[in-house]
């Protein structure tokens, strides 16, 4: 487990303004603990989180970012937000290429490319997703197809700059079912291999692991090889669960 951790919660579409109070809880919580706290509002909320955690005293540790991003800066796409938006209304980083946006809205890994380079033209740190299905792993196609989305999904212009690689098996996903430790590690050092080969060693891997982390797995996950930190879905929700998870990171 590296010296911070990042520990990142997506809340997908869940969230009206009476969570606010949640998020002030989970900063408390981040502000006791080593780890790095990065929050995924829906981006209706973004900016009234924004401005609740900029009117604490301190300033807060708490991260907050988008769940998607149009690759353009600005124009006639109805709908779509651009990563200059999400900066402008409090996010630091954004998710790329979530198995939900691949799936559910048809996003290739050319797209997820294109969205990176916006995230890096406005100044976001991308978390980009990668994961395979379950047909995917059952047929042996596990390390072709996370090969492939990494080729494809990171550009070259990330060499240098500071990014998140998430494994997320789409099995995993909000199902309860959890890799065996040796699935995560292989996975991860896959990452590790194909960044340090690709970047020539320009780029410092931050990888994480996402897939049904609660609090009761997130300390034995954090402790697998090459697993710098968690993307946390419905258990980032409740500040009950979300900072026990961040306490399993100190
Ligand atoms: O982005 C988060 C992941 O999709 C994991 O979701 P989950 O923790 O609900 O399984």
């Amino acid at each position: 487990m590296p010296k911070h951790p990042l520990i990142a919660g997506n809340w997908k579409m869940h969230g009206l303004r009476d969570a606010i109070p949640e998020a002030l809880a989970m900063d408390t919580a981040a502000r006791q603990s080593r780890a790095s706290v990065a929050i995924f509002p829906p981006s209706t909320l973004l900016f009234a989180l924004s401005e609740a955690l900029n009117a604490r005293p301190e300033p807060s540790p708490v991260r907050l970012g988008g769940q998607d991003c149009h690759k353009d800066a600005q124009g006639a796409f109805t709908g779509d937000l651009s990563a200059e938006m999400l900066k402008d209304a409090g996010a630091e980083m954004v998710i790329l290429g979530h198995s939900e946006r691949r799936h559910g809205h048809k996003e290739a890994c050319e797209s997820v490319a294109a969205k990176t380079l916006a995230a890096l033209r406005a100044g976001l740190e991308p978390i980009i997703c990668i994961g395979e299905t379950l047909d995917q792993r059952q047929e042996g196609l596990t390390h072709a197809v996370l090969s492939k989305q990494l080729r494809d999904s990171l550009p070259l212009a990330l060499e240098g700059q500071t990014f998140h690689v998430a494994y997320e098996p789409v099995w995993a996903i909000g199902t309860g079912h959890v890799p065996t430790d040796d699935q995560v590690i292989d996975a991860m050092l896959l990452i590790q291999k194909h960044l340090a080969q690709r970047f020539h060693n320009q780029v410092v891997p931050h990888t994480l692991y996402g897939g049904s982390v609660k609090p009761d797995n997130a300390r034995h996950l954090l402790s697998l090889d090459g697993v710098d930190g968690l993307l946390v879905g419905g258990a980032s929700l409740k500040a009950e669960d979300f900072n026990r998870i961040i306490a399993a990171a100190d």
